[in-house]
Parts: C-alpha cells; structure tokens; sequence
C-alpha cells in the first residue's frame, strides 16, 4: 500500500515492466518492479550501466509509458507529466545565449509564470548554489560544476514537489562532486521535496539518500532496499559513520555477488 495513513502519496510503482525493441528481439530494461516512495523522501537508486535506471527516471516524469504496470504519482496515475516535477541530466542544458540568471528564470517563461515576481527567488536559489556574483555571466564564462549548479537552481525554480535526478553529479571532478552532495542534501533539509536520485556510485547514494534501491541488470530488478538511519545534515564527516560503512559495504557485496564487481585476483 502506497499510502501511509495521515500522509500524502508519493510515487507508487507497481508490478511495471518495460521492453523495448521488437517481439522477436524484446530488450526487457525493468521486470516487475514495485517500488514506493514517501512524499518528502529522498531515494537514491544505485545501479551499474544498463540495469535500467534511466528507464525508471523516464517512466516516473511519464517521458515513456510502461509496458505493464502502473504508476501513480501525488495519487495521479494518468499519462501527463506530473505537476511540480523538476529533472536534472548528468549533463547541463543551459542556454549559451542567456546570461545565468535568465537560464534560471526560464521555466517562469515556458509556464508563463510571473518572472518579475520570481526574479527574487532566482537570485536567491543562485545565492544558495554559490553563484550569487555570476548571475549576469553567460554559461561559457562559468566551469563545468558552476553550470551544474545552475541547472540545479533552475531545476528549483518553481519549487518541485517531485526532483529527479540522473546522474547529476557523473561529470564533475572528485572535490566539485563531494561540495555538490552536501549543497544538495542542504537544498533538500531546506525545501523537502521527493527526490530520486540516480548515481553510480556506492558512497554517493549512501551518503544522501534516506533509502537507496540497489538495481542489477538484465533484466533490470531491484535488487535491495536499504534504509540509512545517519543523523541529517551527514555534511563531509558522514564518511566515517559507521552506518555509512556498514551500508558501503553491504551493496558493494550485493554487487560482488552479482558479478558486476570483481575482487582482485
Ligand atoms: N529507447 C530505447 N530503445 C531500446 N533500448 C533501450 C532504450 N532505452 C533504454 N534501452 C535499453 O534498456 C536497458 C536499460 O537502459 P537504461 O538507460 O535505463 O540503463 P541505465 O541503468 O540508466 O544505464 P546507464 O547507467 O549506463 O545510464 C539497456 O539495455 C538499454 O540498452
């Protein structure tokens, strides 16, 4: 049962399988899934390449229909994208011919929402992601993990109830990925909005997520649901938490016993 007694649903996925490609040659991406997420959780799904994240990221924000199953999502389980949904690619899609502060303001132009009364909230959202002083600069002028924070600030704009994530942090370097992480989870402790967050790395899901589902490919299936119980905000000395270990450590051999990672020989 998705929902919890007193409590708004979240997302629901029941019993959602997804193919592709032909009868003959089916690519079957997700089997049976069933998957529930609390309004305000924030999820992490950990996987390696090819188990079918993504394809659970584009059923949720409905870029893809289900073969079988169902979705529900805030309770609606018709075909439309949901309200309030906001989603982060791995890569940023910022436009190079507007200044930061107008890439920010571009969902208020897409939904007609009143951009002059959301001009404050943008410059506080770039405030929040550190880029206060670069809101008049053009995306080149910005690195690689500035611009990936003001696709998050634009991202945040009209206040999602639901953010999907894909890989948000997969093309920053090492140092820029650990200040994204702590930013993101004091985004979340500010805003509470869902989360999924989709990531290849092990310590990456532990270290924010409140739950992290553990995916092995072909067929894509959900391997594991692990609650991580570690006082919030973990910041950077959650590393040496021992949950976080624990929990490191429990889907690194969920992994090692599924072949997808290997001890040295
Ligand atoms: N549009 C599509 N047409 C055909 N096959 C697809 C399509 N999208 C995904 N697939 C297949 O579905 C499976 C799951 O793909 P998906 O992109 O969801 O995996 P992933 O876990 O996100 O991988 P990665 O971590 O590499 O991004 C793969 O075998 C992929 O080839």
């Amino acid at each position: 049962m998705s929902v919890e007694s007193g409590k708004s649903p979240g997302v629901a996925i029941s019993g959602v399988t997804k193919t592709f490609g032909t009868a003959e040659a089916p690519i079957v991406a997700l089997e049976r899934v069933d998957l529930d997420i609390k309004d305000g959780e924030f999820v992490a799904v950990v996987g390696p390449s090819g188990c079918g994240k993504s394809t659970l990221l584009r059923l949720i924000s409905r870029l893809t229909p289900p073969s079988s199953g169902t979705i529900s999502v805030f309770g609606d389980v018709s075909n439309k994208p949901p309200e309030g949904m906001s989603i982060v690619f791995q890569n940023h899609v910022l436009l190079a011919w507007r200044s930061i502060l107008e890439n920010v303001l571009f969902p208020a132009d897409m939904t007609g929402a009143n951009r002059r009364a959301l001009k404050g909230k943008a410059l506080e959202l770039l405030e929040n992601v550190g880029l206060k002083d670069f809101a008049d600069n053009y995306p080149h002028e910005l690195s690689g993990g500035m611009r990936q924070r003001a696709s998050i600030a634009r991202a945040l704009l009209l206040e999602p109830r639901l953010l999907l994530m894909d890989e948000p942090f997969g093309a920053l370097d090492a140092l820029t990925r650990e200040q994204m992480r702590v930013d993101l989870e004091a985004l979340w402790l500010r805003n509470r909005m869902t989360i999924l967050f989709i990531t290849h790395s092990i310590d990456e899901a532990v270290l924010l997520a409140d739950r992290v589902i553990v995916m092995t490919p072909r067929p894509g299936r959900i391997e594991r649901v692990l609650e991580i119980d570690m006082p919030r905000p973990r910041g950077l000395a959650a590393r040496r938490d021992p949950e976080f270990l624990a929990k490191s450590e429990e889907i690194t051999e969920i992994f090692l016993s599924r072949g997808v990672l290997h001890r040295q020989q």
